[in-house]
């Protein structure tokens, strides 16, 4: 008897050697017309924990694998995905991850600065929350700096969100990033968080900072449930939060918006970052490099245009500064 196509699955997609190596003979694929939608909010050793139904009185977590099709693409955090098979979320349920939906942006990094090779992280977001502390431990302006060229890099808005405000005050960092525009909040220990709040509202954020800034503070804060959730993680996947890579979705109460918590996220490598890429988030600058830079310009020698395009006004010195600054900290590490 034929089948319709919608009842074949990956299993039916017969992948043999071609001459080139590896490449499946047939471009004949599923189309999963009854497939569900479903964001991913965890990843753990080849385990995807995956959200159905969201919204709705049917919300629920399921757990997935990635169907054979998907081929070498890789799903993160953040992934708006396609699932068949048994989508009940029953505790040995598992359902087959078969097309990842195209992503609105998308967090990289390499392994570090002399390895080109790029992975992503988390993707869809649309804020880099860079948590940073005012004091203990000491802010570094460097990782700071590189975390936020990722965040231009990846098309996402940066947010500072300065921590510790009781031990230290904000002033000196806060002046150092005025020329970026780079939008901040100040926490403290016991203080109000609605100022935060508002930044996150009806956003998908991604929180960055390096040990001991009081990241799990805030997060714990936001989402009065973070622990249940990590515990009910962990129960998928064997494994403490802290021991994985990966990044964790969770919502923000009364669904005013989700933050991405990122354990294993404490640098960027961005061998993969061009200059482009950056001062595409400078737009004055930006047009001032087309009009008077030469080729392959990086910004940083001698003959750069930006000098005269500021000389004559179009932007200010304060603001080359900072370009050439994100620039520098593309190179090297996250010390120093
Ligand atoms: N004084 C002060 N201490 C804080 C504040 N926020 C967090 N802390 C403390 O700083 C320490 C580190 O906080 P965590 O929230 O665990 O920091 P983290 O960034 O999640 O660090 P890791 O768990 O190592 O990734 C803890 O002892 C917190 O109690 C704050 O606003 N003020």
């Amino acid at each position: 008897m034929a089948r319709r196509t919608s009842d074949y699955d990956e299993d039916d997609v017969r992948v043999r050697p071609g001459r080139r190596g590896s490449r499946p003979r047939t471009r004949i694929r599923p189309a999963h017309e009854d497939a569900v939608a479903a964001l991913v909010t965890a990843v753990d050793r080849g385990r995807y924990r995956c959200l159905v139904d969201a919204g709705t009185d049917d919300e629920r977590p399921v757990t997935a694998m990635r169907a054979r099709e998907l081929g070498r693409k890789s799903v993160v955090v953040g992934d708006r995905v396609a699932l068949v098979g048994d989508l009940s979320g029953g505790p040995d349920a598992l359902a087959r991850i078969v097309r990842i939906e195209p992503r609105t942006s998308a967090l990289r990094r390499t392994a570090d600065d002399t390895d080109p090779f790029e992975r992503v992280i988390v993707a869809n977001a649309d804020q880099l929350v860079v948590v940073a502390a005012l004091a203990d431990p000491e802010p570094r302006p460097r990782l700071i700096d590189r975390t936020l060229v990722a965040a231009y890099d990846a098309g996402m808005d940066p947010l500072l969100a300065l921590t510790k405000a009781d031990l230290a005050g904000p002033d000196a960092l806060v002046a150092e990033y005025a020329p970026l525009g780079v939008p901040f909040v100040v926490t403290e220990r016991g203080g109000d968080l609605a100022e935060l709040r508002g930044h996150l509202s009806g956003r998908v954020s991604v929180l960055v900072g390096h040990s001991g800034v009081g990241k799990s503070t805030l997060v714990n804060a936001l989402v009065p449930d973070a622990e249940r959730a990590v515990s009910h993680v962990n129960a998928v996947t064997g494994r403490g939060r802290h021991t994985s890579s990966s990044a964790l979705a969770l919502e923000l109460p009364d669904r005013a918006g989700w933050i991405i918590d990122t354990p294993g996220v404490r640098s960027f490598g961005l061998a993969h970052v061009t200059p482009e890429n950056v001062i595409g988030a400078f737009e004055d600058l930006a047009e001032g490099a087309a009009e008077r830079c030469p080729p392959q310009c990086d910004h940083l020698q001698d003959d750069c245009g930006l000098d005269g395009w500021v000389a004559d006004g179009h932007a200010t010195r304060a603001r080359l500064d900072s370009l050439r600054r994100l620039l520098r900290a593309r190179e090297g590490g996250d010390e120093a």
